[in-house]
């Protein structure tokens, strides 16, 4: 039995479109989970599942190894990518009026939503009608009111789209208390550096498929065919004299170097070591943003996804 939050093999078809293709996943209690993908991947109709807004055609979504039933969804908190909130409502009376509709008592719900409106620095606007806050603002009460029910499980599409620095930095924060009081945690960004700096686990989601799920630092280092190599005084164009071996990049001081699939990285750094002074010699481990391009650019690799979820890591 997994504790927390599953998906296991979730496929979902539209009229002309394959959204999900057996997308398997798993939030344990108390982790942060980073779901991201480009435009169109799925993460909005992962969510939705989760939810129970949208059936999936096969595969299970489970809450601590059972079918996630009705009484289950309702103590979740999740923020919708479209904000369902109510324009010409109060704010104060909304989150009290959600909470309720969630299950908790009045008076409870009361505290809760004066607790939260303080959180996200918005009990002088209590009392004014939804629409009239800036978007951002709005913004702030979507997260109030993902949490005002002292939900179970967090669902989070895109919570940092809008906010400035400082809600960014509530964000966080709230996210990361959740997460320390043991509840799962998962939300969608395309604010990679974000998702770096914030999550226990990420998942990259390809056309519907997962191509790689895994923690930053697996993710990172899991492209063990990239090096960094630094060679001071190095003879011109060393690296013609590896075969298999081409320069991807660079940084202030050293080349970013790829090895061919079965080629030997000490023949690599035996032939830097004859051209020059080698300063640096490392697996490079890229930031997430780039292992997010190399691996949605790359059709082999979003292919066979369960192959790349059992790998736990990229497979770049
Ligand atoms: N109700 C729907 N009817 C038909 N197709 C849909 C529907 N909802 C989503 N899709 C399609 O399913 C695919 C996945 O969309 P989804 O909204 O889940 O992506 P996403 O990863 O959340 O994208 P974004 O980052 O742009 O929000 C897309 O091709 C989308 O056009």
């Amino acid at each position: 039995m997994h504790d927390g939050l599953v998906l296991d093999r979730v496929t979902k078809d539209f009229a002309h479109t394959r959204a999900l293709t057996e997308l398997s996943l798993s939030v344990g209690s108390g982790e942060l989970f980073g779901f991201v993908g480009g435009n169109g991947a799925g993460k909005t109709t992962a969510m939705r599942i989760v939810l129970g807004v949208l059936a999936a055609d096969s595969g299970e979504v489970t809450w601590h190894g059972y079918p996630l039933h009705l009484a289950t969804r309702r103590r979740i908190g999740y923020m919708p990518e479209e904000r369902g909130l109510y324009p010409t409502m109060g704010v104060r009376e909304q989150l009290v009026y959600l909470a309720e509709l969630h299950g908790v008592r009045r008076r409870q719900a009361s505290a809760n939503a004066d607790y939260w409106l303080e959180r996200v620095d918005l009990t002088a606007q209590g009392r004014a009608e939804l629409s009239t806050l800036s978007l951002g603002n709005q913004q702030r009460v979507q997260l109030a009111a993902a949490l005002v029910h002292d939900p179970v499980l967090l669902v989070l599409d895109e919570p940092f789209s809008g906010l400035d620095p400082v809600a960014i930095d509530v964000m966080c924060e709230v996210l990361r208390e959740q997460a320390a009081r043991g509840v799962p945690v998962v939300f969608s960004s395309h604010q990679l550096d974000l998702v770096e700096r914030l999550c226990d686990r990420v998942g990259i989601i390809n056309d519907g498929t997962l191509v790689a799920q895994g923690t930053v630092e697996q993710l990172r280092t899991g492209s063990t065919r990239r090096f960094l190599v630094e060679v001071a005084e190095a003879q011109t164009d060393w690296l013609a004299e590896v075969p298999g071996a081409r320069q991807v990049g660079a940084t202030d001081d050293a080349q970013i170097v790829e090895l061919a699939e079965g080629l030997d990285d000490q023949e690599l750094l035996r032939t830097a070591m004859g051209a020059g002074t080698v300063r640096s010699f490392a697996p490079y481990r890229p930031r997430l943003a780039e292992l997010f391009r190399d691996v949605v650019d790359a059709p082999a690799a979003s292919s066979n996804g369960s192959q790349a979820v059992e790998a736990e890591r990229s497979t770049v």
